[in-house]
C-alpha cells in the first residue's frame, strides 16, 4: 500500500481549508458539454488570478525531503511513461518536477479504480482520497509523493478543482457502465482527462509574446485531454465490453447508426464474411472525426504555451492522434485488435514534434470555440 509519510508541512493560515477555498461541487459543473467546459475554465482561471504564484503555504521541509520527493515522482513517471518522461527532461527542472508530481497523483488516482486493488474500491475510499487531497492543498501532505504535489501547488497557480473533478470521474467509473449521450460522455472525459490539461497548463505557462486570452489556451489544454480520452475509448471498445461489460460510446449515437447495445458489446462482425459490419464502420468514422476535431482544437493552443514546454505536449498530441490512424488501418476492428503506434513511428514522430515545437508557423492563434460536431 501507499507508504506513510509524516506530514512535513505546518499550515500557517489559521483558517480551515474550506474557509480559505470555497469548494465548487463537481455536480454543479453543468449538464451540457458547453456548461461543463465553461465552469471548468472559469474556476481554473479564477484560481490563477487569486493565486498567481501558487498557494501561500509555510513550507518547512526537512533537509533533502523535497528533492527526494521529486526524485521519486520522476522515477515513477519514467517507469510508467518513458517517452513522455524524456520530453519533460527538456523542460526547466522546476517545471519537470511539478509535472511529475501531477503525473504521479493522477496515476495513483487512476490505479484506485483501474489498478490491482480496484475490486476493493468503494466510494468511501474515494472520499478518503479526496480528504487527502484537501489536506495536501492545505500544506499537510500524507506521504512523500503527496508532499511533491504540495510543493508544486505552492509554486504554481494549479487549482484544486480539476483534482476534485478527477476523483469524481473515478466515482463515475464505479457507478456507471453506460453513457447515453455525448454530453454525459463529455462530463466523464473532462473529469478523467480534460482535468489533466487544466492541472498542467498553469505549470507549463504561456509564451510571454502571447497576447490572447488565457481562456483560449486553457480550453485547448482541456481539448487535448478530451481528445486523448475519446481516443482511449475508441481503442478499447472490445476490451471494455468483453472484460468489464462497459460501453463508453454514447448509446443514443449507436442507435442513430442502427446499432443495439448488445451488438456493440458482442462485437460487430458480418455473419457471412466475418468482416466488420458496415454500420460499425460508419459509426467509427463519425467517432474518429469527432476525436480528430478535439486534437485540432488542442493543436491550435500548443503554440501559445511557453516554448520550453511545447515539445512534450506536441509529442503527446502527435503520438496519441496516431492511434486513430491505427484504428482505421485495422479496418475499424477495435473488438479483437488493439490499435497501437509502432516503435519506428514513435521514433520518427519525436523529432517531428520537436521541430513543430521549435518552429511554430507565424500565425496560429488558438481557436475561439470548441469543435463543432461532425455531420452524422
Ligand atoms: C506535458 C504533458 C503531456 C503532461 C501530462 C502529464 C500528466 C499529468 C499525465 C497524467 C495522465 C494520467 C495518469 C491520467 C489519469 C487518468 C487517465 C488514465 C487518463 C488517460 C491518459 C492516458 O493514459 P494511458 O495511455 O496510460 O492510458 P491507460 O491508463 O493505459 O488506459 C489519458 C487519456 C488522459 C491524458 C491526458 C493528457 C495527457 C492531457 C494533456 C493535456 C495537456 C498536457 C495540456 C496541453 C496544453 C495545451 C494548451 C494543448
Amino acid at each position: 500500500m501507499l507508504p506513510r509519510f509524516q506530514p512535513v508541512l505546518e499550515s500557517c493560515s489559521g483558517r480551515t481549508f474550506e474557509q480559505a477555498h470555497t469548494r465548487v461541487p463537481s455536480r454543479a459543473l453543468g449538464s451540457t458539454r458547453k456548461e461543463i467546459e465553461e465552469a471548468a475554465l472559469r474556476s481554473a482561471i479564477q484560481w490563477q488570478q487569486e493565486h498567481p504564484n501558487g498557494l501561500e503555504l509555510s513550507n518547512h521541509w526537512p533537509p533533502g525531503a523535497l528533492e527526494e520527493a521529486y526524485e521519486r515522482c520522476g522515477v515513477i513517471t519514467k517507469d510508467y511513461a518513458k517517452t513522455f518522461y524524456l520530453g519533460t527532461k527538456l523542460m526547466p527542472p522546476e517545471k519537470a518536477n511539478a509535472i511529475w508530481a501531477i503525473y504521479v497523483w493522477c496515476r495513483r488516482t487512476d490505479e484506485l479504480v483501474d489498478g490491482p486493488n480496484a475490486s476493493q474500491m468503494t466510494p468511501a475510499a474515494l472520499d478518503q482520497w479526496e480528504e487527502r487531497l484537501e489536506a495536501l492543498f492545505d500544506g499537510r501532505p500524507y506521504d512523500i509523493l503527496d508532499a511533491a504535489l504540495t510543493a508544486t501547488v505552492a509554486k504554481f497557480p494549479v487549482s484544486i478543482q480539476p483534482f476534485r473533478d478527477m476523483i469524481d470521474g473515478m466515482r463515475m467509473d464505479l457507478q456507471k457502465s453506460r453513457y447515453h449521450t455525448f454530453d454525459e460522455l463529455y462530463e466523464y472525459c473532462y473529469k478523467v482527462a480534460g482535468t489533466v490539461g487544466l492541472m498542467t497548463a498553469p505549470v507549463m505557462g504561456v509564451e510571454p509574446s502571447y497576447k490572447g486570452p488565457l481562456e483560449e489556451v486553457y480550453r485547448a489544454a482541456l481539448s487535448l485531454g478530451i481528445a486523448n480520452q475519446l481516443t482511449n475509448i475508441l481503442r478499447d471498445v472490445g476490451e471494455d465490453a468483453y472484460e468489464r461489460d462497459r460501453l463508453y460510446v454514447p448509446t443514443d449515437e449507436l442507435e442513430r447508426f442502427g446499432i443495439s447495445e448488445r451488438e456493440a458489446l458482442n462485437g460487430m462482425f458480418a455473419q457471412h464474411s466475418g468482416k466488420i459490419d458496415d454500420r460499425w464502420v460508419r459509426f467509427m468514422k463519425f467517432q474518429i472525426s469527432r476525436a480528430r476535431a478535439y486534437f485540432a482544437d488542442a493543436g491550435s493552443g500548443v503554440d501559445a504555451l511557453h516554448r520550453d514546454a511545447r515539445w512534450p505536449v506536441w509529442s503527446a498530441l502527435i503520438l496519441y492522434r496516431q492511434i486513430l490512424d491505427a484504428i482505421e488501418k485495422n479496418g475499424y476492428d477495435n473488438f479483437t485488435q488493439r490499435a497501437y503506434v509502432r516503435k519506428w513511428r514513435k521514433y520518427v514522430s519525436l523529432p517531428l514534434a520537436y521541430a513543430r515545437a521549435k518552429f511554430p508557423p507565424v500565425t496560429t492563434p488558438p481557436h475561439k470555440q470548441s469543435p463543432t460536431e461532425p455531420a452524422l
